[in-house]
């Protein structure tokens, strides 16, 4: 990496990410009156909302479950709010708290310097001038929190043939709506949320999408007679221990669903409930709300995994072609926590903390995490009020500590201190 351009010292902590989880922790520390850097690899605050996401997704849980910490929804909005009310929201919820992100900047790196017991955090924007040399900068501080999300990168699988099949090939990420593929035949590798939901959407745009279901799948209403299946099992996670609510969802989800999903291709998993594989690996169940009609009515045909690409289409795994003109990968992400931060035996090699929860968000040498806990936005939430609190702790004792052997105190100054070189051309 170039040397870094310009060094910025930050007196608060350094965030990296500007989502949900890096604007509430952000938010979390002004209310305890301490200043703060978000960096943010995009143009915009919750990119992968405002970005990454296609025209007709809403919040699939009910608004209260998707709060971020000291701001209601407005209370116009609907139980399940649209992508573009979710965005208004956090502008909103931004601009009340005063957060301002450091846009297009890509953290490439963050070490802890041991010697100076400060984090070193190298991010890269291209240059403004339009080239496309990047321009790094360096800030150095003493907290460091990691807030770039479970849904950093997409997942594209490599599968066999994959050059030679002739049509588009899209992830899910780019995927807007239905409308290019009006008419056409189109593969969905991916049977999550994402897959389900493009293959209604596609349904709904006069394509005939054929989704691929490799392995089992929990498949959940989203309501049952009007009540949240969500806070149905919230409620219940007061009472009982989590098996026993997921054994209670599964039975609840045969009588309000049916119990014919196998037979559409759709198998439950043997071991793990619905409940037990979202919090342990992440495997988010199904919320249907509306693919599963689509499937018994023939709309969306259920196929298994893909063997290898043709150029008109796939060969699966049972020997079977299915003909496409297009495909879509509703594969997932990843986190890309590994890929920058270094010397921390913190996060494991798929980018989540070691530590499970509600253990994760705190690590050493002023490092926490915010937003991986794979419980979505009430987990970002939770995490955020606890990281601002701990780090308002001992941001409030350095003050106090520098207010009284100097007679200059850090509280007034600007979060960023110095920038002690100019850019380099
Ligand atoms: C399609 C979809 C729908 C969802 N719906 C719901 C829902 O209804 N309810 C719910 O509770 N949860 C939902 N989730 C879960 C989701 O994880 C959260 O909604 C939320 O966006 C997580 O916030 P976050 O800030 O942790 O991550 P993100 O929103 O992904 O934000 C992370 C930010 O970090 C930035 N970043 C990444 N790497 C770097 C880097 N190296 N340098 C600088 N910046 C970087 C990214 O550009 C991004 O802006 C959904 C997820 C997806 C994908
Ligand atoms: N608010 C909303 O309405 C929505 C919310 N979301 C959320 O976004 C997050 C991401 O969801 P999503 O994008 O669906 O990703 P997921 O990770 O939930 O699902 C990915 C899917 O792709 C499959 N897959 C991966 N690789 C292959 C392969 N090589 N061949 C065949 N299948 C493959 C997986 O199968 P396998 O399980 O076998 O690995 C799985 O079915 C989730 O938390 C989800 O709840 C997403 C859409 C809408
Ligand atoms: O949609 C997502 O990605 C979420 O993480 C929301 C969520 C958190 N816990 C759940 C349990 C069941 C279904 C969705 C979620």
């Amino acid at each position: 990496m170039a040397a870094p351009a310009r060094t910025m010292w930050v007196n608060g902590p350094i965030i990296v990410g500007a989502g949900p989880a890096g604007l509430s922790v952000a938010a979390c520390l002004h209310t305890h009156g301490v200043p703060s850097v978000v960096l943010e690899r995009d143009d915009c605050i919750a990119s992968l909302w405002q970005r990454r996401t296609y025209d007709r997704l809403r919040l699939h849980l009910p608004k209260r479950f998707c709060e971020l910490p000291g701001m209601p929804f407005p209370a116009s909005y609907p139980e399940y709010p649209t992508k573009h009310q979710f965005v208004s929201y956090l502008e909103a919820y931004a601009a009340a708290f005063h957060v301002r992100p450091r846009f297009r900047q890509s953290v490439a790196s963050a070490r802890f310097d041991h010697a100076a017991g400060l984090w070193r955090v190298q991010a890269s924007s291209s240059s403004d001038t339009g080239g496309d040399e990047a321009i790094y900068t360096e800030y150095i501080g003493r907290w460091l929190v990691v807030a770039t999300g479970e849904n950093a990168e997409r997942v594209l699988p490599e599968f066999a043939g994959a050059g030679s099949f002739k049509g588009p090939v899209t992830h899910v990420s780019e995927y807007k709506s239905g409308e290019p593929y009006r008419g056409s035949r189109v593969l969905v590798v991916g049977c999550g949320n994402s897959g389900m939901e493009v293959c209604l959407d596609l349904c709904d745009h006069g394509a005939r999408p054929a989704m691929v279901v490799r392995d089992a799948v929990h498949v959940l209403p989203r309501e049952m007679l009007g009540v949240a299946t969500f806070s149905v099992a919230a409620f219940l996670l007061r009472f009982l221990p989590l098996r026993l609510v997921d054994r209670l969802l599964v039975l609840l989800a045969g009588l309000f669903l049916g119990n014919d999903l196998p037979r559409l291709g759709l198998r439950r998993p043997d071991s793990g409930g619905p409940l037990e594989l979202k919090n342990s690996r992440g495997r988010t169940p199904v919320l249907d709300i509306g693919a599963l009609a689509k499937i018994r009515a023939g709309e969306i045909a259920v196929v298994p995994g893909v063997k290898r690409f043709m150029a008109g289409g796939a060969e699966m795994v049972d020997g079977s072609f299915v003909a496409a003109d297009a495909v879509v990968l509703a594969t997932g992400y990843h986190s890309n926590v590994p890929q920058w931060l270094k010397g921390s035996d913190f996060f494991s090699g798929e980018g989540y903390p070691k530590a499970g929860f509600p253990e994760g968000w705190k690590g050493e040498s002023g490092l926490y995490s915010v937003g991986f806990t794979r419980r979505g936005l009430a987990g970002v939430a939770l995490d955020a009020v606890r990281v601002a609190g701990d780090i308002a702790v001992a941001y409030n004792q350095s003050n106090r500590k520098s207010a009284s052997s100097s007679s200059s105190s850090c509280t007034s100054c600007p979060v960023l201190l110095q920038q002690q070189q100019e850019p380099v051309p």
